[in-house]
């Protein structure tokens, strides 16, 4: 998740765009009135030290595209508490350690307001905002308790361990085909597409390729999260937001109603099943429930249901596959740490079964390097925008109620100061160096604020424990079952893109190779298949085969013919058989001749 500034503004857009519409409202009373009201706020202590920027459009014309990387600069001369005014926003960069921990530790609750983009705004119109965006309020509450306790309390985690089993393995198979054909693979898109159906499988029970083209409901959730960044003016000149300048807030419009329309026919189908009494206790139909009971206290309703499934979509889907990307560009990048990974995974786990996610506990080294990856290239390098209720005092410096604080993680966490001379490189060693719980790092280093990619504090990252897990289990399933390498004349560019997550800027494409012994070790179970393709007959065979199983065991005790040693050897072809057929040698049972 991240910010909705303008990293790729086109200056001359956006001046067009201020000066066309300046002229079409009555902005200037209102800029001096603001000016003034503001002016006395900062009477009271210094506004944090920062560039100056022009009349009107401060610092807007001056954004580089990498705006995490630019914000680094400005903080080295202005230093870790800086402010900036983008338009008429004034904005608050954070790049310290003890800065970050009086925002999300000390004053968590003043500063727990999200910023929501202007185009979501747009769209509100007297409806509740949704979990993302929802400021510090009963509303957030209950959504987040929602969430923690339907979909991601430990508990729910592990009663959904098989479905997202079933889904990475079905990715294995995809890769395995394309390693059989020689086809390359685009790491990120897999990673979105797995992540995007184990979410919907553990919603509503089934892949999102079965209700719709899963790649159609991919663009759309892309587009949304797009759109949350796209430069629009409003975002700088609030007063603007109701006209909608650049269209921004209408096409989130469209692509909402786009993805409700699915959700729909998902939730008219849940609803028919569960009036039958066809009930899975998965996450929708306790949604529905609740939308149904009516809790006066704790209002949940049809909007707020769709909102809450979109928002765990694109939470989730984003920011699980650029991570993944990322741990694996590094690691290609670096021979010797792809061969001790892969060692890893052959003495832990072996080359004849599948990884499970129960083994991940075990893959010290495989989490080193997701964590590594996570200090490195956080998705969210400037988290999501906070804002303080009220105003508050930061470093010592005034902070006016609205200002939009942003929380440099990236310049944090690769600080030489905390990490040593070497912050920069990729070094997933420095999460075991301290020789204890792979975890512990992790919490003492969020603890001191220097290492925090899920965020921290009330608005902390509510699903970072499945965002975890979700990166290492990918990782380490896809490094086990293939060896990768870069296609021919094709070189490794590990340059970053700031965006709705921060992404490399070349998509990351590669050519795996079975590493398997085994073929079968490429299949998952799922016997008759799912969804719309699955066997015509399952019901039959699957009737059958106990029927003539039963009859045989009831009939008959068996046993092997002399000398004749049992193998459960397999043998791979269109049906997978034993590689050696069954014979055994039966005697009645039964009492009575005529059964
Ligand atoms: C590697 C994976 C992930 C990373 C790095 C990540 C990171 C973050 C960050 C930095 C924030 C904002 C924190 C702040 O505002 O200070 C956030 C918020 C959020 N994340 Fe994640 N996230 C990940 C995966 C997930 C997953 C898997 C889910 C859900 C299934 C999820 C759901 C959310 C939600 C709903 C919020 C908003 C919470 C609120 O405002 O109260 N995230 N995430």
């Amino acid at each position: 998740m991240a910010l909705m500034i303008t990293p790729n503004i086109s200056v001359g857009t956006a001046i067009a765009a201020i000066l066309l519409t300046l002229s079409l409202t009555r902005l200037f009373p209102f800029l001096i009135r603001l000016k003034s009201k503001q002016g006395k706020e900062k009477q009271l202590l210094p506004l944090p030290p920062g560039p100056h920027g022009l009349p009107i459009l401060g610092s807007l014309p001056f954004l580089k595209p990498n705006l995490h990387q630019y914000f680094s600069g400005l903080a080295r001369t202005y230093g870790p508490v800086f402010s900036i005014r983008l338009g008429y926003k004034l904005f608050v960069v954070i790049s310290s350690p003890s800065a970050a921990r009086e925002i999300l530790k000390d004053q968590d609750a003043a500063f727990a307001n999200h910023v929501i983009p202007a185009a979501i705004l747009f769209n509100y119109k007297g409806s509740r905002p949704d979990l993302l965006w929802a400021s510090y309020d009963t509303h957030w509450r209950i959504m987040r308790k929602i969430v923690a306790r339907e979909m991601l309390s430990p508990a729910s985690l592990e009663a959904m361990v098989p479905i997202r089993r079933g889904e990475m393995r079905r990715t294995v198979e995809n890769v395995w085909a394309k390693a059989k054909m020689g086809v390359t693979v685009h790491v990120r898109d897999t990673a979105f597409l797995t992540m995007l159906n184990m979410a919907t499988s553990m919603l509503w029970g089934e892949r999102a390729a079965y209700d719709c083209n899963e790649k159609e409901l991919q663009r759309a959730i892309k587009e949304l999260i797009g759109l949350f960044m796209a430069p629009n003016v409003a975002d700088f000149f609030p007063v603007l937001a109701p006209l909608d300048p650049q269209g921004f807030g209408r096409r989130v419009n469209k692509v909402t109603e786009w993805i409700i329309k699915y959700l729909e026919k998902i939730v008219e189908k849940k609803k028919q099943k569960m009036a039958v009494g066809e009930r899975r206790r998965d996450v929708l139909e306790v949604l529905l429930d609740l939308v149904e009971i009516g809790n006066p206290q704790e209002p949940f309703t049809m909007d707020d249901l769709f909102k809450l499934i979109m928002n765990l979509m694109e939470a989730s889907t984003n920011t699980i596959s650029t991570v993944v990307e990322w741990s694996m560009a590094e690691l290609l990048s670096d021979p010797t740490k792809m061969r001790i990974a892969q060692q890893e995974l052959d003495d832990v786990i072996g080359k004849h079964r599948v990884v499970e996610e129960s083994d991940i506990p075990q893959l010290h080294y495989l989490c080193a390097i997701v964590k590594e990856a996570l200090r490195l290239h956080p998705p969210s390098p400037l988290l999501i925008p906070h804002s303080p209720s009220s105003q508050c005092v930061v470093g010592g410096f005034s902070v006016p109620a609205g200002t939009t604080v942003l929380v440099n993680i990236w310049k944090i966490q690769r600080d030489p100061h905390l990490w040593g001379e070497d912050a920069e490189e990729f070094k997933p060693e420095r999460f075991l160096a301290t020789g204890k719980e792979m975890n512990d790092f992790y919490l003492r280093g969020n603890d001191q604020f220097c290492y925090f990619p899920f965020g921290a504090g009330r608005r902390m990252c509510v699903g970072f424990a499945l965002g975890e897990k979700m990166v290492i289990y990918m990782l380490v399933s896809l490094l086990h079952s293939f060896d990768w390498r870069l296609p021919e004349n094709v070189t490794l560019e590990l340059r970053e893109k700031f965006g709705t997550v921060l992404v490399m800027a070349e998509e990351l494409v590669v050519a795996p190779a079975a590493r398997l012994d085994k073929p079968e070790l490429y299949f998952f179970y799922m016997p008759f298949e799912a969804g719309r393709r699955a066997c015509a007959g399952i019901a039959l065979g699957e009737t059958m085969v106990i029927y003539m199983l039963a009859s045989l065991l009831h009939s008959f005790e068996w046993r092997l013919p002399e000398n004749v040693p049992l193998e459960l050897r397999e043998k791979f072809g269109t049906v997978l058989r034993k590689e050696k057929e069954l014979v055994a040698v039966p005697t009645v049972r039964l009492d009575k001749l005529e059964l």
